[in-house]
């Protein structure tokens, strides 16, 4: 299997650097700047299970290929396209990596929410979009190299309609034994909103406090603000017909709400390292669903609206 990954930084930096290094064939499309780094230095990721050592740290360093835009339209044809943007790098990832797909190539998204799923089946029409998300806590370092973080990497993949597919075994075949957890779901859409749910209580906890989960939880008020906060996200789903099990929404506030716990989304980090967020894709749209069904979301709009401040402050200081 042919595989094209979109983006270089956290996520497909992390699974795309894995598979290489596992063998597999995989090519890396950049933009250039990114593009000229990889190509001069290689892609190292740093603190992987298992891989070998770089500058101390477990590590690899693999010399994929990489194409730019211009050089894919003329290039080589692709089985996949693992798109690992954020959602504010959608778009142009959507007008790059066109050709790639108009060409047969299937694409797996791995991006956070949902809205994205809308916007690549206008574009590419539903039967050339899979369903997929991540799990893991990686980032990149000023050297550009993959942190891979303290959360064993995961991801979840799976034919929207729960289809069992020839290009879904051949991609379970790529991906076995490559130093990350890859597990098809016959869910994959379920899966999604349930992560989804998660992520942005998560988050919300962390703008709405300013603390970690440990923080927030052991605050007055905390623990009810959570558990408010994960009902909204929950409510959000139920209308779209895809409400997490109680069981699932109990680990999670579990997790939410343990007081020991250090953890930030990686949408608090961004926020708080000064890096553009993904506030309207991974807040904004569930406050925008909750509006078109009536729901109550006063915590999610909260959240929202601190998230659009630090967004307009960043924008108009450059
Ligand atoms: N990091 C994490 O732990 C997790 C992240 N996620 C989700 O995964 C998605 C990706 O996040 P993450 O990897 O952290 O983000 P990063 O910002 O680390 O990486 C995104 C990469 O996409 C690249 N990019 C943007 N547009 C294009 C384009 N047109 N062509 C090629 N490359 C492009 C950027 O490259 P450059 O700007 O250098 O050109 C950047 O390196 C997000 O939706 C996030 O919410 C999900 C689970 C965990
Ligand atoms: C919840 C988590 C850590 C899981 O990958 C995540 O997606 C994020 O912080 O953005």
């Amino acid at each position: 299997m042919r595989i094209l990954i979109v983006g270089a930084g956290a996520v497909g930096g992390l699974f795309g650097g894995l598979m290489a290094a596992a063998g597999r064939d995989v090519t890396f499309l950049l933009r250039p700047e990114r593009a000229a780094q990889v190509r001069d230095e290689g892609l190292t990721i740093v603190g992987g299970p298992g891989l070998p050592d770089v500058d101390g740290q477990n590590g690899v360093t693999v010399n994929a290929p990489v194409l730019t835009a211009a050089e894919l339209r003329d290039g080589p044809r692709f089985d996949l396209v693992v798109l690992a943007t954020k959602a504010y790098g959608l778009e142009s990832a959507v007008i790059d990596v066109g050709p790639a797909v108009r060409n047969g190539a299937t694409v797996l998204p791995l991006l956070n929410g949902m809205r994205h799923i809308d916007r690549l089946v206008a574009e590419f029409g539903g039967s050339s979009v899979l369903g997929g998300y991540a799990f893991v806590s990686s980032y990149l370092d000023e050297r550009g190299r993959v942190l891979a973080g303290p959360v064993a990497p995961a991801i979840t993949y799976g034919e929207r309609d729960g289809s069992d597919t020839e290009r879904l075994r051949a991609f379970d075949a790529a991906a076995r034994d490559c130093g990350f957890t890859a597990t098809r779901s016959a869910k994959v859409t379920a899966e999604m909103w349930a992560k989804w749910v998660f992520l942005a209580a998560f988050a919300g906890t962390n703008v709405l406090s300013g603390g970690t989960l440990g923080q927030a939880s052991s605050a007055p008020g905390g623990v009810a603000t959570i558990t408010a906060l994960l009902a909204e996200t929950a409510s959000v789903a139920e209308a779209a017909g895809f409400r997490p099990s109680d069981g699932k929404l109990a680990k999670d506030l579990t997790i939410l709400t343990d007081t020991t716990s250090g953890n930030r989304a990686s949408m608090d980090k961004d926020r708080r390292a000064g890096r553009p967020v993904e506030d309207e894709a991974i807040i904004g749209d569930l406050v925008d669903r909750a509006d078109r069904a009536g729901l109550p979301v006063p915590l999610l709009r909260a959240t929202r609206m601190a998230l659009g401040v630090y967004r307009s402050e960043r924008e108009s200081t450059g």
